[in-house]
């Protein structure tokens, strides 16, 4: 077993332990439609064992960037299908990652009136707008309790569309500071009622969207992608007794379900956090080392051999060498990311890195 040998992930058998780590890219235009650029995007990088994508929102309240793909209306719908198609047809796998942005965007983003998260608790600071300009996070609406039910049923009919679009599965985004991991912590979730004030309060809300999307596409279609300690867009996490406590309570509570893979952001996968939830999860395990770090060859191989994990989330790499793991097979040179156009908005940056000759 390496970093190269085939592997099944849920309901699907993969090429190679390497996964391509959701990135958001913006290249989806106003009306968050996936076009051709997109599908050739993923299809350059189906080397790759598991595609996850980029973060796509499940309604149009929980978008958290300009150029952000949804999969909302038909039109999105009908472009994830040509994405998934065209990914098949160069024998790769790819999954979505669903990803409310939660109080990570603005009323100008969305279009709606409505930001919504855990508690009325704003992001200090600002973000952008289309045109650049910077705009002040707003106070979010804190979900009241008989709303969430209806957040839930948006992840739900997003997976279902996913899956009918023919994309092999969903990871659900509990990571980075986005809504579901708002519930996490307690920075952002100050909620009195079931959902808010200790550990199993808080990890509650994202099992009970996990166990829906289940009910809906299966286990064997359904990842969730965590970041323990990961202290981002305010959540303010710790690396911290309540943290660990919040992660072993989800975990407990995700085990059950037989789900394809909780996937883990965090700066020392090796490490004892991060291998007792991996031990307390008991099935496919998918590692990163977190944005501090890029994750390098040696330390992907490494991973598979020491069996820290079962898969590795490559990043940054796959953006600038379509075929990643050709690549590291053979030893061979990278090409190193050009910044300016890691965001939107062509080809530009995006689908034009070459690949090895011959
Ligand atoms: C441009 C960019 C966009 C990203 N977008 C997402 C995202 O949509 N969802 C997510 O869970 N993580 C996102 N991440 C985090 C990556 O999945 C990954 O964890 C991070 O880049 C560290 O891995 P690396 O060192 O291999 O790049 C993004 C990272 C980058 C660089």
């Amino acid at each position: 077993m390496s970093l190269f040998s085939p592997t099944t992930v849920g309901d699907v058998d993969v090429r190679n332990r390497v996964s391509l780590a959701p990135m958001t890219r913006l290249r989806s235009g106003a009306d968050g439609v996936p076009g051709p650029i997109v599908a050739k995007y993923y299809a350059q990088r189906a080397g790759i064992g598991l595609l996850v994508t980029e973060g796509v929102y499940p309604s149009a309240e929980s978008r958290a960037y300009p150029g952000q793909p949804g999969i909302v209306t038909d039109a999105q719908a009908a472009g994830w299908a040509k994405v998934a198609d065209a990914v098949h047809a160069e024998g790769g796998t790819i999954f979505m990652q669903l990803m409310n942005g939660g109080r990570v965007t603005h009323p100008l983003i969305t279009g709606t009136d409505r930001i919504v998260a855990p508690s009325a608790i704003a992001i200090e600071g600002d973000t952008r707008l289309a045109d650049g300009t910077k705009v002040a996070y707003p106070v979010p609406h804190a979900l009241e309790t008989d709303e969430l039910a209806t957040v839930r049923d948006e992840f739900v009919a997003a997976a279902r569309r996913a899956v009918d679009a023919g994309i092999d599965g969903v990871e659900l985004h509990s990571a980075n500071g986005y809504l579901l991991h708002e519930f996490l912590s307690p920075a952002s979730n100050q909620r009195t009622d079931e959902y808010g004030g200790s550990p199993e309060a808080r990890a509650r809300f994202v099992i009970e969207v996990a166990r829906a999307v289940v009910a809906e596409v299966g286990a064997g279609r359904v990842g969730i992608r965590i970041s323990p300690a990961h202290n981002i867009q305010d959540v303010w996490e710790k690396d911290d007794a309540e943290t660990r406590a919040t992660y072993e309570a989800l975990v407990a509570g995700l085990a059950p379900l037989g789900l394809a893979y909780v996937s883990v952001l965090h700066s020392d996968p090796a490490g004892e956090l991060v291998q007792d939830l991996r031990r307390a999860f008991g099935g496919t395990f998918i590692v990163n080392s977190g944005f501090s770090l890029v994750t390098t060859r040696d330390e992907a191989i490494a991973a598979i051999d020491d069996d820290i994990a079962d898969l590795v989330a490559v990043g940054r790499p796959a953006i600038a060498n379509p075929d990643l793991v050709t690549r590291w097979e053979r030893g061979a040179d990278e090409n190193e990311v050009h910044q300016p156009s890691v965001y939107g908005p062509d080809e530009r940056g995006y689908t034009d890195y070459p690949f090895l000759e011959g």
